[in-house]
């Protein structure tokens, strides 16, 4: 596909020459950056007010360290870099993803039936359709026991087989929607191409009762494919049978003949389609694991959060609308106040993946030096995202988001009801997450610390100067709906971002060099006696290793 798409009209403005940007700089330096303790005095409403609401998430923003004047300057930078035309062009189906010349179309992967949208003139919708139907059939088959391995067995464990987004979407949905699993059948989940991997996650199944799901968009990756060898060596080893591998593997990916090379049947094939990223995939096929997990029924209802979610960003106001909101705050963390972090920090052990999982969404979709026109940027651009579950963090790293030198936001991510209903201990979750926003946003001076007779040496070490910002995602429960929900908020928050620093959020060409420069090693390491062309340092290393690894 060879298609060129024109962002912006005024896309060669540089970015730090926009008047909005020179507005927000000079706000930033002058009275702009006022601290939380003083926001909150001069509006006794600001916690209310600073708050929005869609797609069943609540978002608080008031422990942001912005005014309404550094909104509305958000929103007019926002204004300035054509946001709105972009988001219409996403959900247009054009070729967005400038650099591969493609859409970045996940949008239709949870569009209702009936709604029509077109990549190069084709309605996508009623394929995204047919696909869902064949992955439910399925799903169903190994729920019910209807699809049973070569030998006549019931499917007891599901290994999903993949990495980056044809991993972290995956494990991470099964593990935020665990509560909601069939509880008979298992699930495992090989990424790494580290061979204990593999053998860890299979030392205890029998593969007569296993299914293996190959995951994969292009069906070339190296990782991912010697995972596939190794499982297709073991289920063998013990089924003694070529013709298992139709009981035992089934694929996910957009390249059928790669699927057929390896020796799965196409029609085990589940497809999608070049249109969708890979960290935006866990919504198509690649969610195969999660819907046999949960039922098709609940995957719909996944569908139906994100999808809400869309229709949100889509259609609200800037001023009201979460992802370009979050977009926008982090905008204004990042590249005005100088945070080159963002701590994810979700109060919900299943949420335990999560962060993992917005690494790549996040830092594979922005972590981009050069502007869709290919010069250099000016500003920094993704920041970094990390981050573990409450409360294990806060006996942790917590002790630097309050009393570190650096500036971190945080994103507190929590759940008004337990999924255990009244269960009392989730009370003490929850305070937890609402404390620490506050401590972090008020902090405690040193005359409160002299107040409660602290010994003056110690005053300035108990001090919390306070005035570090946090945001905080609040949904009822922890459901499929909710998860999808969140998700897409990020996607898009991630999306508003790449549009201001007008780079293409939808290519990765960062991870090729490595990919490359490995196939070469790897070759090296195979043969006896290799002629080391690298750099003095590597060729060490190797030598070191080749001395060292034994007679393998
Ligand atoms: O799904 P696959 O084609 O196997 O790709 C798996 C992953 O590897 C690539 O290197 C990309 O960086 C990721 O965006 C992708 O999700």
């Amino acid at each position: 596909m060879d298609r060129t798409f024109q962002h912006d009209t005024n896309a060669g403005t540089a970015l730090t020459r926009r008047p909005q940007w020179q507005a927000l700089l000079r706000h930033a330096q002058g009275t702009g950056d006022r601290s939380l303790r003083e926001l909150f005095a001069a509006d006794p409403h600001r916690g209310e007010r600073l708050a929005a609401e869609a797609a069943g998430l609540y978002l608080d923003y008031s422990k942001q360290r912005v005014g309404d004047d550094t909104l509305r300057l958000l929103r007019e930078l926002a204004d300035a870099c054509g946001l709105r035309a972009r988001i219409d062009a996403m959900f247009a189906g054009e070729p967005i993803n400038a650099t591969e010349g493609r859409a970045a179309l996940h949008v239709a992967l949870r569009a209702p039936p009936g709604e029509r949208i077109e990549v190069d003139g084709h309605d996508v919708v009623p394929d995204v359709h047919a696909v869902l139907t064949r992955m439910a059939a399925f799903a169903d088959q190994v729920r019910d026991g209807r699809w049973v391995g070569h030998t006549g067995q019931r499917i007891r464990t599901v290994v999903n087989i993949g990495i980056g987004g044809s991993d972290l979407g995956p494990t991470m949905a099964y593990e935020a929607l665990r509560h909601y699993s069939q509880r008979d059948l298992a699930f495992r989940f090989v990424s790494n191409v580290d061979p204990a991997d593999f053998l860890e996650a299979t030392r205890d199944l029998d593969p007569a009762q296993t299914l293996f799901i190959v995951c994969s968009k292009t069906f070339t990756t190296q990782e991912t494919l010697a995972n596939a060898h190794a499982a297709r060596a073991w289920c063998l080893a013990a089924l003694h049978d070529e013709a298992a591998v139709a009981r035992h593997f089934v694929a996910v990916s957009t390249n059928a003949d790669g699927v057929r090379a390896f020796g799965i049947d196409p029609g085990n094939m589940f497809g999608f389609w070049d249109w969708v990223g890979g960290r935006y995939s866990m919504d198509s096929a690649i969610g195969l694991s999660t819907m046999i997990a949960i039922g098709p029924a609940r995957f719909r209802e996944m569908l139906a959060g994100f999808h809400a979610m869309d229709v949100h960003f889509r259609d609200a106001p800037f001023d009201r609308n979460l992802p370009v909101l979050m977009g926008l705050l982090g905008i204004w963390n990042n590249n005005f106040l100088g945070a080159a972090t963002v701590a994810v920090l979700p109060y919900a052990q299943y949420l335990g993946r999560f962060p993992a999982y917005l690494q790549q969404l996040a830092m594979e979709s922005n972590g981009k030096h050069v502007t869709l026109d290919g010069r250099r940027v000016e500003v920094h651009t993704g920041p970094i995202h990390w981050g573990e579950p409450g409360t294990n963090g806060q006996h942790s790293f917590y002790q630097l988001l309050h009393q570190g030198t650096r500036l971190v936001p945080c994103d507190f991510i929590g759940f008004c009801q337990p999924l255990d209903p009244g269960n009392a201990q989730h009370d003490l979750l929850m305070a937890n997450l609402f404390a620490q926003g506050e401590a972090l946003a008020f902090g405690k001076s040193a005359q409160q610390v002299r107040a409660e007779g602290t010994a003056e040496a110690l005053v300035p070490h108990r001090v919390f100067e306070g005035n570090r910002p946090s945001s905080t995602i609040l949904a009822d429960r922890l459901t499929p709906h909710s998860l999808g929900a969140l998700v897409a908020l990020y996607e898009h928050s991630v999306f508003v971002q790449g549009a201001i620093w007008n780079i293409d959020s939808f290519d990765q060409w960062g991870v090729e060099l490595g990919k490359q420069l490995a196939k070469t090693t790897e070759a090296e390491l195979a043969t006896a006696a290799p002629q080391l062309q690298h750099d003095s340092s590597t060729n060490a290393l190797i030598r070191h290793y080749r001395e060292r690894r034994g007679p393998g």
